[in-house]
């Protein structure tokens, strides 16, 4: 503002200079003596009766290369409010943009309105002088935009209507700037030196909006009112003490348009997309440092949370189980294998780390972002990750219904109603078939499909849907069977070989003491039987005899 207002002092100078040029005019058929005090007085007589001040704003300041962020927010504000009344125009292809910015051409002027307070502006291009030779760039040549107002109303235009000026402007230029797609990758190469980014980026040019997303219109409708609740909230998250932030939690099936609905938000509200890989983070550290390298206005996504890392709330349980596991490993030579390529992955995000993500003290700077986790199976996720606040709205996808099917079937036929409607409708109450499935039959494969074809060609699909269900539940109902009777005989083998263990140890113990019976006879009658007899009769025979 200084700057500016610097500027503006002098400009004002300039300005009223330029305004003498009758004045100068007459200059040589002055006698120089003369001229001094006239200018004098004729300059006291202009501030009179000229009210207004000039502040002009060239497009490049001093020396500087680089356009001035001033001139092209300037450019962009009177592009989008006042340029309807200029008759001559401009157009521009502006670096990242999507838009051509269309400029009043020079010299014309065009006139904006501020509570009340009515401002000219006007563009000007100062040319060079003809008869200077100009090594290197001609440097006079100068474009600038020129602000022309009552010098009663400087305070208001000084202290905000410039600064509701480039803040329009910036909305704008952020509006229609051109969107990326980023993804963290190891090897990318992100730039260099220091600009090296932890990113690398597209240009995301995803169709998908919330119009051609098929779900029930009322829960989306919920959705879009929430998001653009959200963009509005700044103020209030502020006076909350929470950071402008939001999560949300899509899971369902798949093929159910969690991906699409991820573009049609980014594309809802113009934000940049930050497609974040976690099995490539390294660590918590990194998982940080990709969090500090992403821009406000985006939205952070982490797809199939389930599969990224093993946050399944399973961790501390993980611990008893692991003896248990590591003999059963040790049978398998598959699973074995599988563990040592886990270990290999490198990947040592933790779930706090995660977390911390989400919602610890580094997650605020920037502000205004969304983070989006898709899952297929919300219930194998830990609590913590999805309780309230991390994850503000879960939005459950589900198989399609025939609100959904309307919306495919204007999308992809362009059709309102057919005769056959009333057979799909409940065709799709009894069946599970996902949007993804209904899309894919209901798209014209040759030239000749029409609408019928395409709707025959559905309800065959969904018949076959129910076809494979049925199958699957009588599989399942076969497994789980076979499961039972697995369990069963598994059991009753258990109780055999306990009662034959028992029976077994029964003998072992009766054996033994048997053993010592016989052997305690034996030895002792024997022994004593034969000593005693043998020589009792030997010694009585021998005696005797
Ligand atoms: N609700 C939907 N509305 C419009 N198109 C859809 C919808 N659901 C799926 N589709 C179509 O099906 C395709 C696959 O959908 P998508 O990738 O969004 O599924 P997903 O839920 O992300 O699946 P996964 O869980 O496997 O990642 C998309 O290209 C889209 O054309
Ligand atoms: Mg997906």
């Amino acid at each position: 503002m200084m700057s500016s207002m610097a500027e503006m002092m002098t400009q004002v100078g300039s300005a009223i200079a330029g305004l003498m040029v009758a004045y100068a005019m007459f200059q040589n058929y002055f006698p120089y003596e003369l001229r001094s005090p006239i200018k004098r007085y004729t300059r006291k007589l202009m501030n009179f009766m000229y009210p207004y001040i000039q502040i002009t704003f060239p497009e490049h300041q001093g020396d500087s290369f680089a356009r001035s962020i001033a001139f092209s927010a300037i450019e962009r504000y009177l592009n989008a409010n006042s340029t309807k009344q200029a008759k001559r125009l401009k157009a521009n292809v502006v670096r990242d943009s999507e838009a051509i910015v269309l400029t009043m051409a020079d010299h014309e002027e065009v006139t904006d309105e501020y509570q009340g307070i009515k401002l000219w502006w006007s563009s000007s291009q100062t040319r060079p002088n003809t008869q200077t030779i100009s090594w290197g760039p001609r440097e006079d040549e100068k474009k600038s935009f020129r602000l022309t107002f009552h010098k009663k109303y400087r305070e208001i235009v000084t202290d905000k209507y410039l600064k509701h000026i480039l803040d329009e402007g910036k909305a704008i230029t952020v509006k229609e700037r051109r969107r990326k797609l980023y993804t963290n990758n190891k090897n990318s190469d992100g730039g260099f030196g220091y600009r090296r980014s932890m990113w690398s980026q597209v240009v995301f040019e995803h169709p998908a909006t919330f119009d051609t997303l098929a779900m029930d219109p009322e829960k989306k409708q919920e959705i879009i009112d929430d998001l653009i609740t959200f963009t509005k909230a700044k103020d209030y998250y502020a006076k909350v003490g929470k950071a402008w932030k939001r999560g949300y939690l899509l899971y369902g099936p798949p093929g159910t348009g969690k991906s699409t609905m991820i573009a049609a938000m980014a594309n809802l509200l113009k934000y940049d997309v930050y497609d974040l890989e976690l099995t490539s983070v390294k660590d918590n550290t990194e998982l940080r440092k990709l969090l500090i390298d992403t821009s406000s206005k985006s939205v952070v996504v982490i797809e199939d949370i389930d599969c990224s890392l093993d946050l399944t709330g399973q961790r501390q349980k993980k611990d008893e189980d692991e003896d248990k596991k590591k003999k059963d490993e040790e049978k398998d030579p598959i699973k074995e294998k599988m563990k040592k390529m886990e270990e290999n992955k490198t990947s040592e995000v933790t779930l706090s780390g995660l977390l911390n993500f989400i919602d610890g003290l580094w997650s605020a700077c920037g502000g205004e972002r969304i983070i989006v986790f898709t899952t297929n199976y919300v219930e194998k996720l830990d609590p913590a990750l999805i309780r309230r606040g991390r994850m503000d709205k879960h939005i459950e996808m589900s198989y399609c219904g025939f609100e959904a099917f309307k919306v495919l079937a204007k999308n992809y036929l362009d059709l309102d109603s057919h005769d056959l409607f009333g057979k799909i409708r409940l065709m799709l109450e009894e069946t599970k078939i996902s949007p993804a499935d209904v899309a894919e039959s209901l798209m014209p494969k040759s030239g000749g499909d029409d609408e019928e074809t395409c709707l025959v060609r559905l309800i065959k699909a969904i018949d076959e849907a129910k076809e494979e269900e049925k199958k699957k539940a009588e599989e399942e109902e076969k497994i789980k069977a076979e499961k039972l009777a697995k369990e069963e005989e598994e059991k009753k083998e258990k109780e055999k070989e306990k009662e034959k263990e028992e029976k077994e140890n029964g003998e072992v113990i009766k054996g033994n003491t048997e053993n010592k019976e016989i052997n305690g006879v034996k030895e002792n009658g024997v022994e004593i039987k034969g000593n005693s007899e043998i020589n009792g009769v030997k010694e009585n025979g021998v005696a005797t005899n």
